[in-house]
């Protein structure tokens, strides 16, 4: 330690000194702490910028380089928070249960939970389960019990959202599909009161967008100025006031929730039955002392997003052939004016589930998905090794044409066609996971909420297309989407245009 100070010129104030010592230090820490790419994989960038940048920026052109340089081998890319390896879509079957493949972990980097406003993030890695079962357990098992509350919310959302007007309106879609799918999906997570709460609404909103956009610009940051980067962000402000909120609304209700609970156990009754998530999380909680309002902020992130996209290039995909509309329209009318919104109604609108399959075929969320932390090496049946430590994900397949014949057309029927094959009916529903079909992901994490989602989607787009004439804006171009990484996202400012119109059957009364 001498030896170091005999390098310090004498007399230097002490104030040069500490400046000093902090940028060595960080060059140092900086030093050990860079991720470094795995030596077996090849590292591929692309438009002669660094393999970070051209991953953040060019997400897709980096995957087509990467297989067309290793003709159809794995290779890596590098995140902002370390290399991650690609796969080839054939090793998705092989992966998806294997046991040294952790599903938290691979976004825990990603994510910075460490960091005050990202407590969502934290839950999900410390107490996955909490989210899974509640979903996969509560939730999907009560599908028919919640069909009621989606419908009856959808019915008073999508008339405050849509309004009357006769004429064409123009409206931000995303936006308009985000407030719709917040305050339906809330009514089922949170129940009627909280799923009209403005704020709550706002945080519903807001809370993904901020802790993605959050994590993205503190990821584009070098490691050393991270901290600095959460502390002049403002979106870090806007995350903690969001969790601060959030719990000043939901800690009285998880606390209602409990006494009603406690008070059924002590007088030896069984505990009241609860239809919303909040009530299943706690159930599922065992008596442990979980913090509902991450996980009630896991749910939102989860679920309201993904579903607005989803919902949104369904929209999208109607303006684009408009020829289709007329079929759904049919089916709805024919389907839910028979039923009503009976248990299998849903299950019956085949035409639909077809087109919201195809849809996100030809417009998936991201490119490719099952993201995994290996927690042990692995050797794949080709001999291929993936060392513990490493980042992985699968690429998707939508255009393969031996499975999606004349896979550039958009087939709203195709998936109806191939369900009426010999033994295929199940194989082929828009919630059914393959390799050739990863927008739900795969295997064992494959989401549990896409059957809720599949529904809900099903339930507004009812009413949106039986109640309005859809278009795009006369004169502008077919809205293009916003692409990072590997996310693939429609803009929020992409506007198409609504107009109210006569309904065939009275759809808010059956
Ligand atoms: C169309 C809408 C949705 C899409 C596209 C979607 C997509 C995904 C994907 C790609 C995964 C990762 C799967 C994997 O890597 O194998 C996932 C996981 C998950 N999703 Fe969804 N999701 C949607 C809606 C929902 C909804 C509505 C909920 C809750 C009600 C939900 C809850 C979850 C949960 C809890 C996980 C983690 C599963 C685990 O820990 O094993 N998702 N989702």
């Amino acid at each position: 330690m001498e030896a170091i100070w005999n390098f310090v010129p004498k007399g230097l104030p002490v104030s040069v000194q500490v400046v000093g010592a902090t940028i060595l230090l960080s060059v140092v820490y900086s030093f050990f702490t860079k991720n470094r790419p795995w030596p077996a994989f090849p590292l591929i960038s692309v438009r002669g910028l660094g393999p970070r940048k051209s991953w953040m920026n060019h997400g897709q052109e980096v995957l087509d380089e990467g297989f067309k340089k290793t003709n159809g081998r794995p290779f890596q890319v590098m995140t902002g928070t370390g290399p991650k390896i690609i796969l080839p879509n054939k090793y998705a079957d092989e992966i998806r249960n294997l046991p040294e493949l952790n599903f938290p972990k691979a976004f825990t980097s990603d994510f910075f939970v460490n960091y005050p406003g990202f407590e969502a993030h934290r839950q999900g890695l410390t107490h996955d389960f909490l989210l899974r079962d509640t979903v996969r357990l509560k939730l999907t098992q009560s599908l028919g019990l919640v069909t009621k509350d989606l419908v009856d919310e959808t019915i008073d959302t999508v008339d405050d959202v849509f309004g009357q007007s006769e004429g064409w309106t123009t409206r931000t879609i995303r936006e308009d599909l985000l407030e719709v799918v917040a305050r339906v999906s809330s009514r089922v997570f949170l129940g009627e009161g909280l799923c009209r709460n403005r704020r709550w609404l706002d945080i519903a909103k807001t809370f993904t967008v901020d802790s993605f956009t959050l994590a993205f610009l503190m990821r584009m940051a070098p490691a050393i100025i991270r901290p600095f980067a959460y502390l002049v962000l403002p979106h870090s402000a806007r995350l903690r006031k969001s969790v601060r909120d959030a719990h000043t609304m939901i800690v009285p209700e998880v606390k209602k929730r409990k006494a009603a609970v406690d008070a059924a156990r002590a007088a030896g009754e069984k505990p009241p039955k609860v239809a919303d998530t909040l009530g299943w999380m706690y159930d599922i909680a065992k008596g442990e002392d979980l913090d509902f309002v991450a996980g009630q902020l896991s749910l939102t992130m989860a679920a309201i997003h993904t579903t607005t996209e989803s919902a949104c290039r369904a929209l999208l995909d109607i303006c684009k052939y408009p020829e289709i509309i007329q079929q759904l329209r049919d089916e709805i009318v024919e389907v839910v004016g028979r039923e009503g919104w009976a248990k299998t109604t849903l299950y019956k609108l085949k035409l639909m589930d077809s087109f919201l399959r195809e849809s996100q075929r030809v417009s998936p969320l991201a490119s490719m998905s099952m993201n995994r932390y290996v927690e042990k090496s692995i050797t794949l049946s080709d001999g291929l090794e993936i060392p513990k430590g490493a980042r992985i994900a699968v690429v998707s397949d939508f255009a393969n044409p031996e499975v999606y014949p004349e896979p550039d057309k958009f087939d709203v029927a195709r998936f109806v066609k191939k369900r009426q094959e010999p033994g295929q009916e199940n194989s082929w529903q828009f919630v059914t996971t393959s390799p050739s079909a990863l927008s739900f992901g795969h295997g064992e994490h494959a989401c549990p909420g896409r059957f809720f989602a599949s529904n809900e989607i099903k339930i507004i787009l009812c009413h949106m297309l039986l109640k309005y004439d859809w278009r795009f804006v006369p004169d502008q171009p077919e809205p293009a989407p916003r692409i990072f990484e590997s996310s693939i996202a429609v803009r929020p400012d992409t506007q198409i245009q609504a107009r109210r119109r006569k309904v065939e059957i009275d759809i808010d009364n059956l």
